[in-house]
């Protein structure tokens, strides 16, 4: 569904992203994971059109869609979710989600409709009627996952939507992500919270420094001595392994 092939991304003398590429299979859960400033973010944003790549290419279902700006891709079927949660403040929880649902539904009436279809979904649908600046960050992430929904997308990009969620939070909203995958969209998340990782994802790249330096199951990423090593520093795997070593 989606091909990411050698991306790099330079603002001014950094190189955010320096030849990353991934692909994502149509009906998976894809992760995206790394140690802070490591470039996923910036991937994202080039991915759901809001950053123009330095070099490289985006492949959406077969077609280059490089040169597009964001809300052609949303059209295509992209939809992507925001690590800093910002709804539209004076509006109530079903506007909010209705500004999703505009894309695909011009009338306000089908748009409304559609909103509170997709509110249900995310556990909001007793919440309709709230001001958005009145959810608890619990509430904010479903909303911001609820505005992405409500553009009908195939890809869904989520920017770390269990950040700042306490445990028993997490565990409410995993069963609602992967619902939504059960529903048919295929899934690319950025995500820190490692036990969430190793239960949703099918498949994991991890991003260090701007490049793509593992890829397989979750299990098979985080014995990767190379992703121990982006996390823990050098000498780390070597260290760990030493250790195991007089403990056996
Ligand atoms: N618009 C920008 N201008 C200059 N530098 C930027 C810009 N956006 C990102 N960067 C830099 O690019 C690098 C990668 O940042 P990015 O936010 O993509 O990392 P990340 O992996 O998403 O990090 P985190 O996990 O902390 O969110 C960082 O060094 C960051 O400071």
């Amino acid at each position: 569904m989606l091909e990411v092939k050698d991306i790099t991304m330079r603002f001014g003398g950094l190189t955010a992203v320096g030849g990353a590429s991934l692909k994502v299979d149509k009906g998976r859960i894809v992760g995206l994971i790394g140690p802070n400033g490591a470039g996923k973010t910036t991937l994202f944003a080039i991915i759901a059109g809001f950053l123009d790549p330095t070099a490289g290419r985006v492949i959406f279902e077969g077609s280059d869609i490089t040169p597009l700006p964001a809300h052609e891709r949303a059209k295509l079927g992209i939809a992507r979710t925001f690590q800093i949660v910002q709804p539209f403040a004076g509006l109530d929880v079903r506007e909010n989600i209705a500004v999703g649902a505009y894309l695909r539904h011009a009338r306000a009436a089908e748009a409304h409709a559609k909103a509170e279809a997709v509110a249900r979904r995310v556990g909001l649908g007793g919440d309709l009627d709230k001001q958005a600046s009145s959810l608890t960050v619990a509430g904010r992430k479903r909303l911001e996952l609820a505005r992405a929904l409500a553009t009908e997308p195939k890809l869904l990009l989520l920017d770390e939507v269990l950040a700042g969620l306490n445990p028993s939070e997490i565990r409410d909203i995993v069963p609602v992500i992967r619902a939504i995958r059960d529903e048919g969209v295929t899934i690319l998340m950025i995500e820190h919270v490692m036990q969430a990782v190793m239960n949703l994802c099918d498949e994991v790249y991890v991003l260090a420094q701007g490049k793509m330096i593992a890829q397989g199951t979750p299990r098979e990423v985080c014995v990767d001595p190379h992703v121990v090593e982006a996390y823990l520093g050098k000498g780390a795997a070597d260290r760990l392994r030493a250790e195991e070593a007089s403990h056996a």
